[in-house]
């Protein structure tokens, strides 16, 4: 059966573009329709258009899903949908169709001289609080396909990792323009809210995960006492702790991190809980509050986030932005907007990023963000990892 049919067979109403779905190890949601869309803007006004909406009676769940961009100054993009729905696999079919990696944006060699610029201008930067110390470059690989891509059979392989979050979120199209999505398997939860209850699972600093014992209990033991990664790592931390610190009675992470493993990747991450001081905190105002942390942007935020605008030869849109759902109790889950595609038609542009800090190595970002394009890679059965 074709991607074009397999969208048509589960589409009767034509309105495949608008299935969102989020699968996590331990909770699964998937909507369809937009009934109303939540007036879009940038990160630090969300909580209030989310608050505003809910504010304001209508039919339809009470429930907010959708994408929030890289950049926090651009549109995001949520909304209301028109109904639950069950997610089912039986009927989809089981590959993708041929495909062929088509370009990479940059090339690798690209990405290693863009990092090396970073490098040296992390080097030269003043010391002091406002100091430029950590900014994440992100790299792209454009596949190709001889038929339509269904977003919903490449997440349903990305779920074979029952260590990551799957989603399929639509994307906001030009008008006359195919649907795209954002399809993805994230290791990286933002922040979830349940009552006051908050925590954040940030991840930074990694190691491709090879499958042979030996050789990752030599790769890990060398992840956790890597002065460079605790370093990339730190930032994130500190960056969720300022961020919620205002916002909670109490909060806590240990002290130092722990590992975090995918199918092809290993990561420092830090459990962070807190408990918020007022009920009136959604998760929407916290995922507007801390996105983008250094875990994809940098420190501090606004200088890496002039370095990513000056570095990137592409606009991230989507990519290492967040995603997820907000009710109107306010409870909700946000995840970071890694380990992704974004698919329109028959083009998939995938993408990969990596934390550069002043002791960072050009030719070790190239192979990390290589690692980090596994997840997809694997799912679409496009190998040679190391070259791009
Ligand atoms: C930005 C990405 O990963 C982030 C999450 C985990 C580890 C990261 C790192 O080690 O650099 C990145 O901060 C990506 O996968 O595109």
């Amino acid at each position: 059966m074709s991607a074009t049919r397999a969208l048509d067979a589960r589409d009767p109403n034509g309105d495949v573009a608008s299935l969102f779905r989020l699968h996590a190890p331990d909770r699964r949601l998937a909507t369809d329709g937009i009934r109303t869309r939540l007036p879009a803007g940038p990160a630090a006004t969300l909580g209030e258009r989310v608050a505003t909406f809910f504010a304001t009676p209508r039919s339809g769940p009470e429930l907010l899903v959708g994408a929030l961009p890289f950049d926090p100054h651009q549109d995001d993009a949520l909304y209301q949908p028109e109904r639950f729905s069950t997610p089912g696999t039986g009927s989809l079919p089981t590959t993708l169709g041929p495909l062929f990696a088509a370009a990479e944006l940059p090339p690798a060699a690209d990405y290693a001289d863009a990092v090396a610029r970073c490098i040296a201008v992390l080097r030269d930067a003043p010391a002091g609080e406002d100091a430029l110390r950590k900014v994440v470059l992100a790299r792209g690989l454009r596949v190709e396909a001889a038929a339509p891509i269904d977003p919903h059979v490449l997440a349903v392989k990305l779920g074979s990792d029952a260590s990551v979050t799957t989603y399929v979120v639509p994307l906001p199209v030009a008008p006359g323009e195919a649907p795209a999505w954002l399809v993805g398997a994230t290791p990286e939860l933002l922040v979830s809210r349940r009552g006051r209850a908050v925590v954040s699972h940030p991840l930074a600093g990694s190691a491709r995960r090879v499958g042979n014992e030996a050789e990752d209990r030599r790769r890990t033991d060398a992840l956790l006492a890597s002065d460079k990664d605790l370093h990339e790592h730190r930032f994130v931390v500190e960056a969720i702790l300022d961020g919620l610190a205002p916002l909670c009675s109490q909060l806590q992470a240990p002290p130092r991190p722990s590992l975090h493993a995918t199918a092809t990747m290993w990561h420092l991450a830090t459990r962070i809980t807190g408990t918020l001081k007022t009920d009136d905190i959604s998760s929407a105002m916290l995922a507007g509050v801390l996105h983008p942390t250094p875990a994809v942007c940098g420190t501090p935020r606004l200088p890496a986030l002039q370095a990513i605008r000056d570095l990137e030869p592409f606009d991230r849109g989507f990519y290492a932005g967040a995603v997820g759902w907000t009710d109107a109790s306010g409870d909700g889950d946000w995840y970071v907007a890694i380990r992704c595609a974004r698919v329109q038609g028959h083009a998939m542009h995938l993408f990969a990023g990596a934390g550069i800090v002043a002791d960072s190595q050009p030719a070790l970002e190239v192979d990390e963000t290589a690692a980090k394009f596994m997840a997809l890679r694997n799912a679409l059965g496009i190998d040679d990892a190391r070259a791009a």
